[in-house]
């Protein structure tokens, strides 16, 4: 469990972090949003003890983090922003190094190298210098020293910024399998990072929490959550029929795309009213999907006051 209890941090009159209190429980893998400078590598540098809270408290599997930084960073692994430092050694020497710093030697870090190089798939690269490996290997060399000591709580700060959308989706894999029975938590600017790998979504905006829920809840505060969209062939007419139907609020169009949407009112459904509709006319249709939310819309909604 980790528990954070108003904690804040200010840098001279500025206050990043403003009396930001959640817990995360063995099993979540919390993704933790917000915009550019809304004080998510703060908290994060917060929990893991490399910077001190201006006030408040992080407990990190029941060590105090300010009073035994030591316990607590041993059940931690940590994935700060950026490429890791050291790059002048080999990916073999600094995972050495960052083993023995972890308390490993002998034939139980060999083991333990051999088992991140094999999850991370480091193999191929091991005797290369880290500042001559491409983005999406530096990436991998900070996963593999932040869990070569299989800790139960993984601090990730941006895990997938700057890799391709293959290495993305290595990565998320990776998340995905390391996260049972452990805390994982990710900053991310992707939403559809949320969707893919964590079961909570927290997100912060000027260093004050502004949603905390599952990442189904938050889509659910879109204004497209149960709406339904269509490409018709021959979309003329269609928009003041659809419109007539009981239960519909509101249409959209969008003359780009050709998709039309139809806004059911708040709480209702229009899925069967406008699949009868097309049917008894006959209409063609292209394209017809129930919309979950958009998560780009609720995201300006909570963190500039948007209406989505
Ligand atoms: N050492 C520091 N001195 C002064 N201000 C700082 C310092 N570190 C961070 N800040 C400020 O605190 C705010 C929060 O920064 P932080 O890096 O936590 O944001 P973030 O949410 O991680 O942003 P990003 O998504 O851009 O990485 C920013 O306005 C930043 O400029």
């Amino acid at each position: 469990m980790i528990q954070i209890s108003e904690l804040t941090r200010r840098f001279g009159p500025f206050t990043a972090v403003n009396k930001v209190s959640f817990n995360v429980k063995l099993g979540e893998v919390l993704g933790f949003l917000g915009p550019n400078g809304a004080g998510k590598s703060t908290t994060m540098k917060m929990i893991t003890g490399f910077l001190a809270p201006t006030s408040g408290q992080v407990t990190v599997m029941g060590q105090n983090v300010a009073k035994n930084p030591m316990n607590a960073q041993k059940q931690m692994g940590y994935l700060p922003e950026g490429a890791p430092s050291y790059g002048d050694m080999t990916v073999l020497n600094f995972l050495r190094f960052i083993g023995k710093v972890r308390g490993f030697s002998g034939e139980a870090l060999d083991q333990r190298i051999n088992k991140v190089v094999g999850q991370v798939a480091l193999s191929e690269v091991l005797n290369q210098r880290i500042e001559t490996l491409s983005k999406g290997f530096k990436r991998r060399v900070g996963i593999a020293q932040a869990i070569i000591h299989d800790p139960q709580v993984l601090i990730l700060d941006e895990p997938t910024d700057g890799l391709d959308p293959n290495q993305k989706h290595q990565v998320r894999e990776l998340i995905r399998n390391l996260s049972k029975d452990k805390i994982v938590i990710i900053s991310t600017h992707i939403l559809e990072e949320v969707s893919a790998v964590c079961s909570r979504a927290l997100i912060i905006s000027s260093g004050n929490i502004v949603f905390d829920g599952t990442p189904a809840e938050l889509a659910a505060k879109s204004k497209y959550h149960n709406a339904v969209t269509v490409k018709f062939t021959h979309p003329y007419e269609v928009k003041q029929k659809l419109e007539s139907l009981v239960n519909v609020y509101g249409i959209e169009c969008d003359d780009e795309s050709g998709l039309i949407t139809v806004f059911p009112e708040t709480g209702k459904s229009v899925l069967k009213q406008v699949n009868e509709l097309i049917h008894a006319q006959d209409w063609e249709v292209e394209e017809f999907h129930v919309e979950k939310g958009r998560l780009d819309d609720v995201f300006r909604q909570v963190t500039v006051g948007e209406i989505a």
